[in-house]
C-alpha cells in the first residue's frame, strides 16, 4: 500500500465512522422523541381512563379542605353534603380531579398536563398558543397533536389528545349544544425535554466512545497493513537489486555476460526443438583504447553508456537480447535468419555512427564507430552453441582487419 493509498483508505474509513456516528445520533434523537411522545400519550390515556371512572360514578366526594374547596364552577344540587357525623364533603368531578392530579404530577416529576378547550368554562383552563394550534387541528379532524415546543422558555415534548364527549359526561355537560362524540377540548401533556436529553447524552457519550474505539482499531489495522506492505516492498526492492547486481552490468545497465550465457543456452535449446535459425552479433568499439587514452576513463565510461543506450533501443522483442559481453564489447542474440541479422547489424552500426560522438584518436573516422561480426546457425543436436559464438567472433575479427566501422558475416 502506498502512502497516498493509506491516507485515502484512512480518510474513507474515518468518513464511514463519521457517517455511522451521525446516523446513529439522529436515530437516537428520533427514538428519544418517540419515547417522550409515547410516554405522553400513555399519560393522556390514563387520565382519560380515570376521568371515565370518575364520570361513571357521577363524580366522587372528598372532605372539604384548604386544598380541596368546593368547585365554584360545578352547578349540581348535591355538590356539598354533610355526613351523619358532621363531616363536610364536596363533589370532585373529572375536571377538578384532572386539575388536582396535574398539580401533584407537576411538583413530583415536572411533567405537566392541562385540560383545556377553545371555549373554557374556567378562565384558568384557557389554552396557550401551542394548545390553541392543537385544538384547531382537532376541529379539522385530528385526534392528537405532538411537537417540541417551549413553555416559559423551557423546552418540552408536548402531546395533546382530543377529549370526546361520552354519555357519562352528559350528567354535567347537559346543555342542548352538547352531544355524544363532540370534541369538547383536549388534555395536553408536556414532558420536559431535559429528562430525555439526559438519557440521550449518556447514549451519545457511549456512541462517541465506541465510534472512537472502532475508528482507532480500523486505523491501527490500516497502519499495520501499510507497515507490512512497506516491509515487503523493501525486501522486494532489496531482492530485486541483488538480482540486478547478479545479472545487470552496473555501468551500462545492459544484461551482463552471465545473463547472456543463460539466455543463449535457453534460446539455443528452443531453436533446436523447433528448428529455426539463431543469429549472433559481436560488437566492438573501434580504437577504444585510444579513446580512453586521449579523453580519460571517465569519458570512456560515458561513451560506453551512450553506445549501450543507442543499441538498446533496437531490442524490444522477448526473443532478442543485447548484453555487455565485457570491456568495450557487446553481443546480440536474435531468433532470425542471416539476412535479417545482417540488416539489424547494419542498422546498429549506422545508429552508433549517427550519434556523432567525437573520437579524436580514431584512424578511420572523426566519430566513435563500431565493428560487427555476424553469424547464423540452425541448431542441431551435434552442434554446440559455443560454435555460434566462435563464428561471430571470427566475423568480428574479419571486420576489424578489413577496415573497421563495418559489418562482416562469418564465411566458414
Ligand atoms: N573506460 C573504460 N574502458 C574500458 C572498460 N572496459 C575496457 N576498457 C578499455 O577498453 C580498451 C580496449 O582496448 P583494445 O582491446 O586494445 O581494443 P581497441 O583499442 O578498441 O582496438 P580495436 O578493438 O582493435 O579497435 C582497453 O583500454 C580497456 O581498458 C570500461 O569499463 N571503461
Amino acid at each position: 500500500m502506498k502512502a497516498t493509498s493509506f491516507l485515502l483508505f484512512s480518510m474513507l474509513w474515518l468518513m464511514l465512522i463519521g457517517l455511522s456516528f451521525y446516523y446513529q445520533v439522529e436515530d437516537d434523537k428520533k427514538y428519544g422523541q418517540k419515547i417522550a411522545y409515547t410516554q405522553a400519550e400513555m399519560f393522556f390515556r390514563h387520565i382519560v381512563l380515570m376521568r371515565q371512572w370518575n364520570a361513571g360514578h357521577g363524580g366522587v366526594y372528598a372532605p372539604v379542605t384548604e386544598q380541596n374547596p368546593p368547585n365554584p364552577y360545578l352547578n349540581t344540587p348535591d355538590r356539598d353534603v354533610t355526613t351523619s357525623t358532621g363531616q363536610k364533603l364536596t363533589l370532585i368531578n373529572p375536571a377538578l380531579m384532572t386539575r388536582q392530579l396535574a398539580d401533584m404530577e407537576k411538583s413530583h416529576s415536572g411533567i405537566r398536563f392541562h385540560i383545556t378547550s377553545l371555549t373554557p368554562i374556567r378562565p384558568e383552563n384557557k389554552a396557550d398558543a401551542w394548545e390553541t394550534k392543537a385544538l384547531q387541528a382537532f376541529v379539522q379532524g385530528r385526534q392528537s397533536y405532538e411537537e417540541l415546543s417551549d413553555i416559559g422558555g423551557q423546552s418540552f415534548y408536548r402531546y395533546m389528545g382530543a377529549l370526546v364527549l361520552e354519555p357519562s359526561c352528559l350528567k354535567c355537560h347537559n346543555g342542548p349544544e352538547h352531544k355524544v362524540g363532540d370534541v369538547r377540548g383536549g388534555i395536553s401533556v408536556s414532558i420536559p425535554s431535559s429528562s430525555i436529553d439526559d438519557f440521550l447524552s449518556v447514549r451519545l457519550q457511549w456512541l462517541q466512545q465506541s465510534h472512537l474505539l472502532i475508528a482507532a482499531i480500523g486505523l491501527m489495522a490500516l497502519l499495520v497493513a501499510y507497515w507490512a506492505q512497506e516491509r515487503l516492498n523493501k525486501r522486494l526492492t532489496k531482492a530485486r537489486s541483488h538480482l540486478q547486481l547478479a545479472y545487470l552490468d552496473s555501468l551500462t545497465l545492459l544484461p551482463n555476460r552471465r545473463y547472456y550465457d543463460a539466455f543463449v543456452r535457453r534460446e539455443w535449446k528452443r531453436a533446436t526443438r523447433h528448428h529455426y535459425p539463431l543469429s549472433m552479433i559481436m560488437i566492438d568499439i573501434d580504437f577504444f583504447k585510444a579513446y580512453n587514452d586521449s579523453l580519460g576513463h571517465v569519458e570512456g565510461d560515458q561513451c560506453l553508456r551512450q553506445v549501450a543506450r543507442t543499441l538498446r533501443r533496437y531490442f524490444r522483442r522477448s526473443g532478442d537480447l543485447i548484453a555487455r559481453y565485457g570491456g568495450e564489447e557487446f553481443c546480440v542474440v536474435a531468433a532470425c535468419d542471416s539476412l535479417q541479422i545482417m540488416q539489424l547489424a547494419e542498422i546498429l552500426r549506422t545508429a552508433v555512427e549517427s550519434m556523432k560522438l567525437p573520437h579524436p584518436e580514431s584512424k578511420i573516422s572523426q566519430y566513435v564507430t563500431i565493428s560487427l561480426g555476424v553469424a547464423t546457425l540452425i541448431p542441431r543436436e551435434n552442434i554446440e552453441f559455443g560454435d555460434l559464438l566462435l563464428h561471430a567472433d571470427r566475423a568480428l575479427y574479419d571486420a576489424k582487419h578489413s577496415g573497421r566501422n563495418r559489418v562482416e558475416k562469418y564465411r566458414g
